[in-house]
């Protein structure tokens, strides 16, 4: 069994092979990472074996016989029905069949786009640099291993908020075990950051992101191993995400009350938010803040009291809250349209108030899920 073309015509004998392929491809080798393994399958048509895989998934076609039957008109319609797509600005698109979309780019494997029943649900500066010179403004850059900028330890060396919003990941290709959404997988290892990274932060570690889209759900995990048979590591993990508003003025912030916050607007001020009576916080000048392991795991932003999207933590136990307001995007440089500002607010989920150990040989997994409500 040699490799085959998805693009060759459609003779009986290819329409055979193609089947059998598939078949052999589906019993042997039903995850990415064995798929690829797999001597007789290159990369480009183990892609589109997991689509075609998909696709007849959702088709539901109960058997690998059905395939044979069935394969060459799947694979006429794949075109329309793709659920996953590699662009060559070095981004991959995500489709549900319920039409909502995601767009990722290698960079940073930041996610540039989530639409939800055609409406942008991510603020991203239309200034934005896309081109892996500057971290992404806007959709959900990836904070690792450091939030912020560490003053001392031994991510001291590193820019602010780190080095996994800089760097191209590799992409790994489409998670397959849930019909529901449709999932992709990044992955970056020290090998894949700039030697001025690996001095900085000379550990060895591996990151596999996955970016899952539902029907009106974004669900982000970043699992961490530590690699190294000698050294733990300690690091700190954020999805910085970007939520686009109507008008911040009208937003407030659901979900954090009571729970004391570090106002980095005040010099890193521990203050406490107010409790249920006065509960949301409203939005109405320069806010940064670090809420430091709210209880609940749900945060919710309203805009003129109607709640427009829910972010919901797994594993991870802070939320950030910040707009920068008027005028620090002025200094920015890559801050558009002059009144963006007015139009996103961060709410991002981690675990960046104390450092989190990872010891050598160990994996941490945390996710967020973000859920569209309007
Ligand atoms: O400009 P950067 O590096 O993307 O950071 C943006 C903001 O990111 C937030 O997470 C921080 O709390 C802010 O302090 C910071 O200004």
């Amino acid at each position: 069994m040699g490799n085959y073309s998805p693009k060759t015509s459609s003779s009986p004998n290819e329409r055979y092979v193609l089947g059998q392929t598939l078949e052999l491809t589906l019993r042997l080798a039903p995850t990415a990472t064995e798929l690829q393994e797999n001597e007789f399958v290159n990369p480009s048509t183990w892609l589109y074996i997991k689509l075609l895989e998909w696709e007849l998934r959702h088709r539901h076609l109960p058997t690998a016989t059905c395939i044979r039957g069935r394969a060459l008109s799947v694979q006429q319609s794949i075109a329309q029905a793709m659920p996953f797509k590699q662009n060559n600005d070095d981004s991959v698109t995500l489709t549900h069949p319920s039409g909502s979309s995601a767009k990722v780019l290698l960079y940073g494997a930041t996610v540039i786009s989530w639409e939800v029943e055609g409406k942008e649900r991510l603020f991203l500066s239309s200034k934005a640099k896309l081109d892996g010179t500057k971290a992404v403004r806007g959709g959900i850059p990836l904070v690792f291993p450091v939030f912020g900028k560490a003053t001392e330890g031994p991510a001291a060396a590193l820019p602010q908020h780190g080095f996994a919003r800089t760097s191209t990941w590799e992409l790994l290709g489409i998670k397959n075990d849930n019909d529901d959404v449709v999932a992709v997988q990044f992955g970056l290892e020290v090998e894949n950051i700039d030697l001025e990274a690996q001095k900085q932060w000379p550990y060895k570690f591996g990151l596999i992101y996955t970016v899952e889209l539902g029907k009106d759900t974004l669900k982000n995990t970043m699992e961490i191993r530590n690699d190294a048979d000698a050294e733990d590591f300690d690091f700190q993990i954020l999805f910085h995400s970007y939520l686009a508003v109507g008008d911040v003025s009208d937003v407030e912030v659901k979900g954090l009350e009571k729970v004391d916050y570090r106002d980095k607007t005040q010099g890193g001020k521990v203050l406490t938010q107010a409790a249920e009576s006065e509960a949301r916080l409203d939005i109405t000048s320069e806010t940064d803040r670090l809420y430091v392991a709210p209880s609940g795991t749900s945060t919710t932003v309203l805009e003129k009291d109607q709640a427009v999207v829910e972010v919901q933590r797994q594993n991870l136990k802070d939320v950030v809250v910040w707009n920068p307001w008027e005028k620090a995007p002025q200094n920015m440089g890559d801050f558009g349209p002059e009144d963006g500002w007015k139009r996103m607010i961060c709410v991002e989920a981690g675990s960046v108030a104390e450092w989190h150990k990872l010891k050598k040989g160990d994996s941490w997994t945390g996710s967020q899920v973000l859920k569209a409500l309007l």
